[in-house]
């Protein structure tokens, strides 16, 4: 952000005219909420308070009932002149009164510190006494880079001035923020980084053909059911043939399910000789027996682009990254938070750095899932999935989503990881509340219908 400010800058913008840009959004979305009903600025010492001091004087000119709570000040610059713009009722921050309406605009990305303890309190105070709050850019008292909480009040709204930050999609921050709204102040922000919408995806072509349209197989181990769950929703998202690899091929519905009897690791290394077959999802209840270790060796070994999730991963373990570098075809691991950890360790910086550095370390693609889930590939990529409802939060949900990454990415499609993680968490929101993990197998479909 602060790279493409000064690019601004450099191109002849000034500081005050990109806060006059940033004042006016707020001040339209405040109005949109305010309703006629008296609003409180609070106004910080830096440029989120200059925003602050814009949105005031807005505000005021279009007729609202403003008051601005101000906490220090600037004697020069941009923000300084902000406030002498402003000419209506000022209070300090520590004695204002509670109004309907707040616009918080103490900090933004130049939170560099915990709040003191007066300030938070009179934030937290003017904040949970409100009928609605817009935080300007960020909610006071949250890191930008890293989603930390060091003090902030949660709010209803946030503007976010420009590009969304790592604080408006990772978690803690990313549920403080209430609804962000990212407004455009004609700051241009290239990124390698961005947020997932919904997938364009084709329908199979005019000639196609069940092993040409997406064949995946599916291992199943110590718990067949997690394999069974994922084989299911490989069909529903949109897989032409789907082989169930097990070592007791028990018939179970659904009839379309293909079984196919591995007796050993040499069985599926066969099986996956099959150039067919467009991906390979093993993990989902795989075990961690000699048996499971064997099987994942022989997925690896194969040249069969890879789905790797669950027990496989925890096989992996901190070997993961010789293991994977090692390998032609393509590697995806799909690791919730503690799996993340057993394989790549917690240093490095907030997830969407640690996952970028993961992915290039093992060249595999990882979706790193959680409320936040955070997908990089080897080449630099980092896409991040805030679409997610908190019902996902259900056993064996992973397991339906491993197998979705297999039908997309058997399906061949651009952006396949994001494109299964949309996927996901639409049906979820198709299937609606306290649903259990069978359940959004079959609104896959819907989902992926919706996508056409
Ligand atoms: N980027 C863009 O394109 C645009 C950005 N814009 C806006 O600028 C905002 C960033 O402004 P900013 O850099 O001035 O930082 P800001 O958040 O106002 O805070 C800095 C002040 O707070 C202080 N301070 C920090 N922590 C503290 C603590 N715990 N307790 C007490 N004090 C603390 C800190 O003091 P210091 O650390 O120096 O002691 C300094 O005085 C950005 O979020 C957006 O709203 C728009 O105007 C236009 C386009
Ligand atoms: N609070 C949450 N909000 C949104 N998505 C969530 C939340 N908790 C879990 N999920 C999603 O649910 C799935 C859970 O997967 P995982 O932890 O592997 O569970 P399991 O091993 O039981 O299948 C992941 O896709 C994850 O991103
Ligand atoms: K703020």
């Amino acid at each position: 952000m602060r790279t493409a400010e000064q690019r601004c800058f450099d191109a002849g913008i000034d500081q005050a005219t990109l806060m006059e840009r940033a004042g006016t959004a707020v001040a339209r979305e405040a109005m949109r909420f305010a309703l006629g009903r008296p609003v409180l600025v609070l106004a910080g010492p830096g440029n989120n308070g200059g925003d602050a001091y814009a949105a005031a004087r807005l505000l005021h000119s279009w007729g609202c009932d403003v008051t601005v709570a101000a906490l220090g000040s600037k004697k020069s610059g941009a923000a300084a002149d902000m406030r002498r713009r402003w000419t209506g009722p000022t209070v300090a921050l520590a004695d204002a009164a509670p109004r309907a309406v707040l616009v918080d605009g103490l900090f933004g990305t130049g939170m560099s510190r915990p709040l003191e303890t007066d300030v938070r309190e009179a934030l937290h105070r003017l904040v949970g006494a409100a009928d609605f709050s817009l935080a300007i850019d960020l909610p006071s008292g949250l890191a930008t880079d890293s989603g930390e909480d060091l003090g902030l009040a949660p709010v209803s709204a946030t503007c976010a001035l420009g590009a969304l930050k790592p604080a408006h999609v990772l978690m803690p921050g990313a549920a403080c923020c209430g609804h962000v709204r990212l407004v455009d102040i004609d700051i241009a922000c290239p990124d390698s980084t961005r947020t997932i919408a919904r997938p364009r995806l084709t329908p199979p072509a005019r000639d196609a053909h069940k092993y040409r349209r997406g064949m995946v197989a599916v291992v199943a181990g110590a718990m067949p059911g997690a394999a069974h769950l994922a084989a299911r929703a490989t069909l529903h998202a949109g897989a032409g043939y789907v082989l169930l690899a097990s070592g007791d091929p028990q018939h179970r519905s659904p009839d379309a399910l293909v079984r196919r009897k591995i007796a050993d690791a040499d069985d599926l290394a066969e099986l996956l000789a099959d150039a067919r077959i467009g991906a390979a999802v093993i993990g989902p209840g795989l075990g961690s027996g000699n048996h499971a270790r064997a099987l994942l060796d022989a997925a690896l070994a194969s040249d069969r682009p890879l789905i790797i999730d669950g027990d496989a991963l925890t096989l992996l373990g901190e070997d993961a990254v010789r293991r994977l570098s090692t390998r032609d075809a393509r590697s995806w691991l799909t690791p919730h938070e503690g799996e993340f950890v057993r394989l790549f360790g917690d240093g490095g910086g907030n997830k969407i750095d640690r996952t970028r550095q993961a992915a290039q370390r093992a060249g595999a693609t990882i979706v790193h899932k959680g409320p936040d889930t955070v997908i990089a590939d080897p080449d630099g990529n980092v896409h991040i999935a805030d679409t997610g409802t908190s019902w996902l939060s259900t056993a064996g949900t992973g397991d339906v989503l491993a197998g979705i990454c297999g039908a997309r990415m058997a399906c061949g499609d651009e952006s396949a990881a994001d494109a299964a993680i949309w996927l996901h968490a639409r049906a979820a929101r198709l299937t609606g509340a306290a649903f259990m993990a069978d359940d959004i197998v079959a609104p896959i479909a819907s989902a992926v219908a919706e996508c056409l």
